[in-house]
């Protein structure tokens, strides 16, 4: 059980955290502060905070768990703002989609408090964002990567560990750098060919007519391109090598298939296509064993 939650961004994911947190009894007070006051206050009326800080660092104060759920830019400010009242006994995670970048604030900015810091990652999430989309389910039977790196505590990894595990979710740990390798390919990758995709459609004389007449394979494909602006352009940007060699992979896959297509080798394409479709339908959401 802890005392207190101090809330840096109280958005969609850290505002599911709260509530989730809440919920399972697991702690006794959320003291929050986002950028924007009149989100503060949105998320206190909801119920999703306690109290309302004017600072980060108010927000820590007395806090035994901190969660920096801000886009990942503001990471190394927010780390910035509260480092003085982070104790040793303090429990910092952040909900980043990218992780080496979030970990190189960390050490730049917290020093002899760098083993407080557990670097977190739900794969969960919403292609909306904000407090009003909050869901204290939002966590339960997801994956939660942990990247610790070596000067991380022991009994910090451990309460994160169990704070997860608590909210339902399977913890899976890997070093910053295999993490942000494997999400740009599942995940910066498919934001990024979706957002192409919407604008490449818009952008056509007759785009809007063609968007009119798209099904639902269109809206299960491109779901994802209605996804925060602001949110994606750091994501991409700070995790840009390996998304960028993964869309050289993804361009060169492309560039083959459309070979097949030009010279109408069918057998050839036949192949391709049955080898992901078999690959797409063998591939399951990994989920809690329990949950299965
Ligand atoms: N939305 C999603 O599906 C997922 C998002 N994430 C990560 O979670 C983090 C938060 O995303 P969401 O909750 O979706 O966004 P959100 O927009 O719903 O919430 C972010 C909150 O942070 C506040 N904020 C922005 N800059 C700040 C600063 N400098 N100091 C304090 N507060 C600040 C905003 O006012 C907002 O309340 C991002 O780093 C994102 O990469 C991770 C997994 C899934
Ligand atoms: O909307 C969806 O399905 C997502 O893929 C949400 C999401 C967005 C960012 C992440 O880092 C993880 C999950």
């Amino acid at each position: 059980m802890f005392e207190q939650l101090g809330l840096i961004g109280c958005g969609l994911m850290g505002g599911s955290f709260a509530l989730a947190l809440k919920r399972a009894g697991l702690v006794k007070r959320v003291v929050g502060y986002s950028k924007s006051p009149s989100t503060t206050e949105r998320a206190r009326q909801m119920g999703v905070i306690d109290v309302e800080a004017p600072s980060a660092l108010l927000a820590v104060s007395g806090a035994d768990i901190v969660l920096l759920a801000v886009p990942v830019s503001a990471t190394e400010a927010s780390f910035k703002a509260i480092r003085h009242l982070v104790g040793p006994n303090t429990l910092i995670m952040d909900v980043g989609s990218t992780k080496r970048d979030v970990v190189d604030a960390a050490r730049r900015v917290l020093r002899d408090h760098l083993g407080c810091f557990v670097p977190a990652h739900p794969i969960t999430g919403k292609e909306v964002s904000g407090v009003e989309h909050a869901d204290a389910d939002l966590y339960f039977g997801k994956q939660v990567i942990l990247t610790p790196i070596e000067r991380t505590f022991t009994v910090q990894l451990e309460k994160a560990v169990n704070v997860w595990t608590a909210l339902g979710c399977n913890v899976l740990k890997m070093s910053p750098q295999s993490h942000d390798a494997a999400y740009a390919a599942v995940s910066h990758l498919p934001h990024l060919i979706a957002f192409a995709l919407i604008n490449s459609i818009s952008g056509q004389a007759q785009g809007k007519d063609y968007l009119s007449l798209a099904g639902p394979g269109f809206r299960d494909f491109t779901r994802i391109a209605a996804s925060d602006p602001k949110m994606w352009r750091d994501i991409l940007i700070a995790n840009k090598e390996e998304l960028l060699e993964q869309s050289k992979i993804f361009q060169n896959t492309l560039q083959d298939l459309e070979k097949l297509i030009a010279t109408a080798d069918g057998d050839t394409l036949e192949d391709r296509i049955e080898k992901a479709s078999q690959t797409r339908a063998n591939w399951r959401i990994s989920s809690p064993k329990s949950l299965k």
